[in-house]
């Protein structure tokens, strides 16, 4: 087995850094090792397609075989049966240089960070009369507090490029929608304004009286409890002397407990969607006061399924409107057609991207392997072997491994374990104080190995992580894009390492261009499955060029062929490139009521679809995921038919973190999907 793959990674890594804090190396100039030699396994029959969806698992995504082809190019380094051995490690003494990477918590976090990996990525902002961004945090106007606990108690020192410039546009009172990597920064860009912001209309509930029911005048919502908490706790820390009242709700954990806590009074408001419906609905909370509303991984909170409910809580219960409430999106990554959806919830607003909208950091080495199915034990097994004997695994070097489905989690926990590799793992079907317990084991280095489906891919800041393993690669770029960011965060580095074989073609085309983007040496043979596996049956790269990332700026009701990243249509033809959103006609993209071919999202609200991407279909024929009716697809969101649950049994498979899903549908894996509370 190749371990110096893994030796060499991690040299790759250490050579970007120093003691203490890391040295930015040019992204071009860090890829000094031959990753063909080193990494290349060959491929075989493309064997893609026709999946095994059963059917009605709803909004399933898209196994597609519309376009796959199925080719046979065989590599012969495959065969040979020498193909694992060692290649030459260039670096002699790896634990020492892994000491030196900076995947560690430090005291000063302001020392860990390296603002120069952050300072050349390009920034975007469109809309009318946009804020001038600031150099430092005392060009701001946070009030007293506020400052003493950026300074002395995160210790940060200069805002993240994120912060430069959505602070000020915040603090003017603007709408945001907001895009920058991830682990750059994005919690504190929206909590400092809606801190200064509760300040300014903070009325200091009387000591002693109890509210029955609660008037919060800020609202953070996540898409996941873990996520959550997070949030809480950072905005806790920032709010630390201000006066300012934070309270959290999540569900899994008793809901007397937390209205209770909301007796103090609560200003500032960080919850899951169900289960703050749920105490809305009990009349314990009102929306009535909010004045300001973020939305965290955005993009998740309004992607297919949960939209409905993020609409009931933002439209149809009491909240004031857009333009009496300022509201703020964030995610690292953003679609247009989610842009689109999120359009309804602002008004006037900015657009902000701090790098490509669902770029990487290119502080994260990214590797990408080529492993079969039956193979990926035996490979994981050496690479975590080649880890621990280079003493890179522990404490200070955390792992995340990646997989599919719940149960998969849970298996490959046990055999890790089994094989000696202390693990743990977090899922949807566990209950929530599992779920926080093996996180906290995770964090503290008694597990340092978390096996995880992608209830734990998005916004986890948890240091030390310094490798991500994809050993079920998602069928799209943005989860692979938050999947990696668990690493690589705050300016330090990291490395993800993906298993690839054949039944992630799909992913084939945006994961090659997504490296190469973030200067990173994809293998020759993933260029090969790109080339092979239809372009048009991409959802972001179709074209392999980037084009808009405004949405704004790339619509229209007219025809729009191929190039463009966004290519997003009102009312017309859209074919190729990238997304191609339409709504109501022909595409290849995703489409309101009509055939879609291949591409992208493919999603649909009444018809074919066929191909790649999630092919999410409402009432008809499909060759991805639908809700109705005959399904190809071969992997199921695990959502179905019912809409949006709060933790009802569900489809299964796989786990987006305990989030959407409902209904009864069928999947590839007899599971309960985790609800969204
Ligand atoms: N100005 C700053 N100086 C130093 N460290 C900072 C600064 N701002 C944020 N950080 C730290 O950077 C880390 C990542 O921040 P955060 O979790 O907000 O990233 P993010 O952009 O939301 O990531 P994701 O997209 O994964 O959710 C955190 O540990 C945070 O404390």
């Amino acid at each position: 087995m190749s371990h110096s793959f893994f030796s060499d990674s991690y040299a790759e890594m250490a050579a970007k850094s120093v003691r203490g804090r890391p040295n930015y190396v040019p992204p071009h100039q860090r890829n000094n090792y031959n990753a063909d030699e080193t990494t290349r396994y060959g491929y075989q029959t493309g064997n893609n397609g026709s999946g095994r969806g059963r059917g009605r698992g709803g909004g399933g995504r898209g196994g597609g075989r519309g376009f796959v082809r199925g080719y046979s190019v065989v590599d012969k380094e495959f065969h040979d049966p020498n193909r694992h051995a060692r290649t030459h490690n260039q670096y002699d003494n790896l634990t020492e240089k892994f000491n030196e990477l900076d995947v560690s918590e430090t005291e000063n976090k302001s020392m860990a960070i390296n603002f120069d990996a952050y300072e050349d990525i390009p920034v975007e902002i469109t809309g009318s009369d946009v804020p001038k961004p600031v150099n430092t945090f005392a060009d701001i106007d946070l009030g007293g507090s506020l400052n003493d606990n950026i300074k002395n108690r995160c210790k940060y020192v200069k805002p993240t490029p994120i912060q430069r410039h959505a602070i000020p546009v915040a603090l003017a009172g603007r709408d945001l929608m907001a895009c920058a990597q991830t682990g750059s920064g994005k919690t504190a860009a929206f909590c400092f304004p809606i801190i200064c912001g509760v300040l300014k209309i903070q009325s200091p509930v009387p000591y002693g009286r109890r509210e029955m029911v609660s008037y919060p005048l800020a609202l953070i919502l996540s898409p996941t409890r873990e996520l959550c908490c997070q949030i809480f706790e950072e905005a806790k820390k920032f709010c630390h002397q201000t006066g300012v009242k934070v309270a959290v709700a999540y569900g899994g954990a008793p809901i007397q407990h937390q209205l209770r806590s909301f007796e103090k009074g609560v200003d500032i408001l960080v919850a899951t969607p169900g289960r703050l419906t749920d105490m809305i609905e009990r009349s314990r909370v009102s929306l009535k006061k909010i004045k300001h509303l973020a939305l965290d991984e955005a993009d998740r909170m309004l992607d297919m399924g949960f939209e409905p409910q993020i609409r009931k809580i933002v439209e149809c219960l009491d909240m004031p409107p857009p333009g009496q409430r300022q509201t703020m999106l964030f995610s690292a990554t953003f679609p247009s057609e989610i842009q689109r959806l999120a359009s309804d919830f602002l008004s006037n607003y900015i657009f902000l991207s701090v790098g490509r909208v669902g770029s990487s950091t290119d502080l994260i080495v990214q590797k990408v392997v080529f492993v079969e199915d039956e193979e990926k034990r035996e490979y994981l097994r050496n690479l975590l072997h080649d880890q621990k004997a280079n003493g890179n695994l522990g404490k200070n070097a955390l792992i995340v491994i990646f997989v599919e489905t719940k149960r998969a989690a849970d298996t490959l926990e046990n055999w890790l374990c089994r094989i000696g590799f202390p693990a743990t793992a977090i899922h949807g079907d566990k209950v929530q104080y599992e779920r926080e317990k093996a996180l906290r084991s995770f964090k503290n280095g008694m597990t340092p190995i978390l096996v995880a489906t992608d209830v734990a891919s998005r916004g986890l800041d948890i240091p030390c992580v310094a490798h991500v393993i994809n050993f079920d690669l998602p069928r799209d770029i943005d989860s692979y894009v938050h999947r990696i960011g668990r690493t690589g965060r705050a300016g330090k580095s990291g490395l993800a390492t993906a298993f690839f074989n054949s039944k992630n073609s799909v992913i084939a085309k945006s994961l090659s261009d997504l490296m190469k983007e973030s200067h990173q040496e994809a293998p020759n043979w993933l260029d090969e499955y790109a080339s092979s596996y239809s372009s048009s049956s991409d959802r972001r790269y179709g074209s392999g060029k980037f084009g808009a990332r405004d949405f704004r700026s790339g619509n229209g009701n007219g025809n729009s062929y191929g190039e463009s990243y966004y290519g997003g249509n009102g009312n017309g033809n859209s074919y190729g490139g990238g997304y191609g959103g339409s709504r109501n006609s022909n595409s290849y993209g995703r489409n309101g009521n009509s055939n879609s071919y291949g591409g992208g999202y493919g999603r649909n609200g009444s018809s074919n679809s066929y191909g790649g991407g999630y092919g999410g279909n409402g009432n008809s024929n499909s060759y991805g995921g639908n809700e109705n009716s005959n399904s190809y697809g071969n992997v199921d969101y695990g959502e179905s038919s019912g809409g949006f649950d709060y933790g009802a049994p569900a489809a299964e498979a796989v786990d987006y973190g305990g989030s959407w899903a409902a209904g009864g549908g069928s999947g590839y894996e007899s599971v309960v999907a985790d609800g969204w509370e």
